[in-house]
């Protein structure tokens, strides 16, 4: 069974374990979302069987796991579109299965990017969108979506993918919402606007009381923006803490062997990647503790310098290339 804060490796017995690290992240305050005992299947398929996590409010929070693990899957049993197999969600207090229209509306949820009605054109969109939401800023929408310069009168259907992605966090702004749960939020934003995005996401912020959810394969652009992270793997397994202590306590080195086998992951060592320029082997341990570690189980390995690591390359060091 996995526990809120859990991983798929067995822990150290000392110094900076993923588990002690994530021990940092508990905050003591409300949650926006609680995940208990889930449990989503499709057919046979088993997406995950125990899945437990916590998105504290007033916190941002990026789901972070490779393609296919359950990230889409995850935000639709949030929001009650799909009834899981097991176990329950929460989001602002309230279960997933049966979120009021008032709870709805707290909600800004960005989901694939798409918009359902696509007939409509951008002054129709949001006259359409605006009763249902009490604090609608309409002034956010338009401050977004004119800078698409496309007069009010164009069809969100004749419109570039990057385009509507405009439009839609235009309207998910616009209902400054309580909590935001966005669904790979960068979808097909050139850099510009993605920066953009990111500009009005920290003013979004800034106004106090707003939890942010975000899955995505990487975070990189958001890294300044995030509190903590959750690592999906395959099958559910989580390992949550904060980023600043995933930064800081996830560790890259290069090694060297002689002929025998390479070390594999073990309660010490989370992963190894032997496919790049040079072989890499990745911990939460720090030098010392390493050093001590292979010595006494892979005697073959010669530890070498630490290498440095974008967020991308430490997820990647994580959950693996494949
Ligand atoms: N309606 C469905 N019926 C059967 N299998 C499905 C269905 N929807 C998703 N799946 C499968 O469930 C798994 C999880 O899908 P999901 O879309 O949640 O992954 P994801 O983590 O969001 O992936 P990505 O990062 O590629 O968007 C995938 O293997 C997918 O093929």
């Amino acid at each position: 069974m996995q526990t809120a804060v859990s991983s798929t490796a067995a822990q150290p017995s000392s110094g900076a374990t993923p588990s002690a690290l994530a021990a940092e992240s508990t905050t003591g305050s409300a949650s926006a979302i609680e995940v208990q005992h889930l449990a989503h299947r499709y057919g046979s398929r088993v997406i995950y069987d125990d899945l437990n996590f916590t998105v504290p409010a007033e916190r941002v929070v990026a789901l972070l796991g490779k393609n296919g693990v359950g990230k889409t899957t995850l935000i639709r049993l949030l929001m009650g579109y799909l009834k899981p197999s097991g176990g329950q969600c929460r989001v602002l207090g309230e279960p997933s299965h049966a979120l009021s229209p008032a709870t709805r509306a707290r909600i800004g949820l960005l989901f694939e990017g798409h918009l359902a009605y696509d007939f409509m054109s951008i002054a129709e969109i949001e006259r359409f969108y605006r009763p249902f939401f009490r604090r609608w800023r309409r002034e956010l929408f338009y401050d977004l979506v004119d800078r698409l310069e496309l007069p009010r009168d164009h069809k969100i259907a004749h419109m570039s993918c990057g385009q509507r992605s405009q439009v839609v966090l235009g309207l998910i702004f616009a209902q400054d919402p309580d909590l935001m749960i966005l669904d790979d939020y960068s979808m097909g934003l050139d850099a510009g606007y993605r920066r953009l995005f990111l500009d009005y996401l920290k003013r979004y912020l800034d106004q106090g009381g707003k939890t942010v959810f975000v899955t995505s394969h990487v975070v990189q652009d958001m890294e300044a923006l995030v509190d903590e992270v959750i690592f999906l793997k395959r099958g559910g397994a989580v390992l949550q803490l904060p980023l600043a202590a995933f930064r800081e306590g996830f560790r890259c080195f290069a090694f060297e062997q002689d002929g025998s086998a390479p070390p594999q992951p073990d309660a010490v060592i989370e992963n190894v990647d032997l496919h790049g320029r040079e072989p890499l082997l990745y911990t939460f341990a720090t030098r010392e503790q390493l050093t001590e570690h292979l010595r006494e189980h892979w005697p073959q390995v010669q530890l070498g310098d630490e290498r440095a690591m974008t967020l991308e390359d430490a997820f990647i060091g994580l959950t693996g290339k494949y």
